[in-house]
């Protein structure tokens, strides 16, 4: 399998030098050159299947020729074995025909485990069999910081760095980085919001002359390894509900557009998909764009659910690659644009062709307390502040009563107690047992002011262990 960069200028790359990237250099995101496609029948064959197997069988073709199948299945066996739950992405009935898919049972307590687990195994393998070290610096709005650093913190040949907007993540999430010592972990928070934290994550991409020769990896979704692992879930979910023989609708909390690009992609892949939910918060440039084919940037905010506090979404350039044709030049153009603060809408029918399978819509924060009250009086269950994003986007977008809804439960409700105390559901929230102590241990996070040379030079000053590069 090769990658090819969406704006078609950088080299093509095999699996192993995809994962061990992050922007392409010609500023560009890595995709497959070929999506495999899989045959109703293949895929009626893996109904059952435990997670490990499925996922072997849906990531296969990406890893082909350069990871070896029997140490791939080894890897992904290890890797959802930290699952919690037996069932690793259980699914939950809210009603009739709509369903939560819990992609909350790994070690942080959000969806980021499912890919962050299993890039940190593929990380340590790769570099092992290279006997090369380097360095990662990503950027967090709460969840992919923790998920990075508890997939990665074990790995002998990385160094992580994870920029975070100083006190706009929920304490909770903030411990979770900042309890987990190493020589080679390193939380910064940024005197900024998520946008600069990426800014600086992909400027860093452009010019890497501050790692002195190492190089630079990506945990956020710009890596395809990330957005490789997402797609499983929804192959996962649509076989539990009668899938393939019977098509399914997902709504998705979006901020990034990763988690929906990998639900897209499994239905370019075969899987009868009806229709894609684009649910966003406040920041909703992503709505703006699927009801109104405005592509522009506007204010941050700050909002109750802080994960999707994001404006500039990254994986929105994989899809409008497609919807080009594939054509790179026309996506370099869309995004020189897009940077020097110009927006965009795009031709009538590439619009007309994203909205047959997308919806959106964009909630508030008082829906969101008003989603996550209405389902706990309605069901018992305690939704997040982003999962009850995805519900309110169901309700209002669904096409048909008829096929299954399934909304991605993106994170646990104990990550945000503030958007549960809101809500005024009075339920006590207790963190699970090997986080019980979280709000007793030491924190380790250094301030640095927004400036991407602050930030490259406290990079270089300990991105060995700790020491200088
Ligand atoms: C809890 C939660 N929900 C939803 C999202 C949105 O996912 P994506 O950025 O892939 O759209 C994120 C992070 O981005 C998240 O942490
Ligand atoms: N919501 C994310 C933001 C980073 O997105 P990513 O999926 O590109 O890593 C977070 O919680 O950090």
């Amino acid at each position: 399998m090769r990658y090819i960069s969406t704006r078609g200028q950088a080299p093509a790359l095999n699996f192993e030098d995809v994962l061990l990237a992050g922007l392409a250099t010609d500023g560009g995101l890595y995709v497959p050159e070929n999506l495999p496609r899989f045959t109703q029948e293949e895929i009626a064959s893996w109904a059952g299947l435990p997670y490990h197997e499925l996922a072997f069988r849906v990531m296969r073709p990406f890893v082909t020729g350069s990871i070896p199948d029997a140490d791939f299945k080894k890897i992904l066996e290890e890797t959802y074995g930290v699952f919690s739950h037996n069932a690793v992405a259980p699914l939950r009935q809210l009603n009739g025909n709509e369903w939560v898919l819990e992609l909350f049972h790994g070690p942080t307590l959000a969806f980021k485990d499912f890919a962050l687990q299993l890039l940190g195994r593929l990380l340590d393998y790769v570099l092992e069999k290279r006997g090369e070290r380097v360095v990662i610096v990503g950027a967090t709005s709460g969840d992919t910081g923790s998920a990075a650093i508890e997939g990665c913190k074990h790995c002998e040949n990385v160094d992580i760095f994870i920029l975070h907007p100083h006190n706009r993540v929920s304490e909770v999430q903030r411990r979770q980085m900042t309890t987990i010592f190493g020589e080679n972990i390193h939380n910064i928070a940024i005197e900024g919001n998520f946008d600069d934290c990426q800014e600086m994550v992909k400027a860093s991409f452009a010019d890497q002359s501050f790692l002195k020769g190492t190089r630079l990896v990506a945990v956020n979704s710009i890596n395809w390894a990330r957005i490789m692992a997402q797609i499983v879930y929804y192959f996962h979910a649509a076989l539990q509900l009668g899938g393939p023989a019977r098509s399914v609708s997902f709504s998705v909390p979006t901020g990034n557009f990763g988690d929906i690009f990998a639900g897209y992609l499994a239905r370019n892949m075969g899987l009868p998909i009806n229709q894609l939910i684009v649910a966003t918060n406040r920041n909703d440039i992503l709505h703006r764009f699927m009801s109104g084919n405005q592509y522009v940037k506007e204010t941050l905010h700050a909002t109750l659910s802080p994960s999707m506090d994001i404006m500039v979404s990254s994986n929105f350039e994989r899809l409008l690659f497609d919807l080009h044709g594939r054509n790179g030049a026309a996506i370099a153009g869309l995004m020189d644009n897009f940077k020097q603060g110009g927006g965009f809408s795009v031709e009538q029918e590439r619009w007309t062709e994203a909205r047959k399978l997308f919806d959106s819509l964009a909630v508030d924060d008082a829906q969101t307390c008003e989603t996550i009250a209405e389902v706990f009086e309605q069901t018992g269950e305690l939704l997040d502040p982003h999962t009850a994003i995805g519900v309110k986007a169901a309700r209002e977008c669904r096409r048909s009563l008829d096929i299954p809804m399934v909304i991605l439960g993106t994170a646990h409700p104990v990550k945000f107690p503030d958007a549960v105390e809101k809500a005024g559901v009075g339920k006590a929230l207790e963190l699970p047992v090997h986080l019980a102590d979280l709000f007793e241990r030491d924190e380790r996070c250094t301030v640095l002011p927004n400036d991407l040379k602050a930030v490259q030079a406290f990079v270089s000053q300990h991105g060995n262990r700790g020491k200088p590069l």
